[in-house]
């Protein structure tokens, strides 16, 4: 059922990432998932970036060579490689933020495509994959948000996706429902 998609979801890291990951069928079913998340003039402020096959190799690459140019020694860079190598399918998320907009201020902007990985994330645990948004110092590297992003875009982050191979241990801890919602009463004396 939706509602147990939504409130069982959890990431997995990459570590805990198993092939197979997510076919055509399945990521296009994400893509639309998506899609259907609240989107103010549906500006539609996000495109997603499918990394897998020989691809992975070359973000490997990538990521060793800037990690290099940063002054990390090959230990360092053969990490940051695995990062790239060890997700059976990597998702880049890429905003397209559009701060002109005469209606829509780019909060907003950033609330929609926040909501789109929510709801790709949730249909990827609904189809049985885990998965996790990461982000980290390599998504400011110029070389590699170039590699990602036309002009004037801004590269957020990669989705690891595959099959959990492991559930974490315990979910990541959340607050309880009274600590995020309460009823609105108006401050000015009636
Ligand atoms: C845009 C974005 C970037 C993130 N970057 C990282 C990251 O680099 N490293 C990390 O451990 N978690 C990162 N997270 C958080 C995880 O994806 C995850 O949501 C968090 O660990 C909470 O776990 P949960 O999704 O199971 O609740 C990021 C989340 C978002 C939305």
């Amino acid at each position: 059922m939706t509602i147990d998609a939504l409130l069982t979801r959890y990431s997995v890291g990459p570590k805990y990432l198993a092939e197979p990951g997510p076919d055509d069928a399945q990521l296009a079913l994400m893509a639309q998932a998506a899609l259907r998340a609240p989107d103010h003039a549906e500006l539609v402020p996000y495109r997603f970036k499918v990394v897998r096959g020989d691809a992975k190799a070359q973000m490997a690459e990538l990521f060793a060579s800037a990690a290099r140019a940063a002054g990390k020694g090959e230990e360092g860079a053969a990490l940051d490689a695995e990062r790239a190598l060890k997700p059976p399918v990597t998702v880049a998320v890429v905003a397209r933020i559009d701060l002109g907009h005469p209606q829509v201020p780019a909060h907003e902007q950033w609330a929609a495509v926040g909501g789109a990985i929510a709801q790709f994330m949730t249909a990827a645990h609904a189809l049985g994959f885990g998965g996790k948004m990461l982000s980290g110092a390599k998504v400011r590297n110029p070389v590699i948000a170039a590699a990602f992003c036309g002009p004037g875009e801004t590269l957020l982050g990669w989705i690891a996706l595959g099959t959990p191979a492991k559930r974490p241990s315990g979910p990541a801890r959340k607050p309880a429902v009274a600590e995020v919602m309460e009823d609105w009463h108006s401050p000015c004396k009636p």
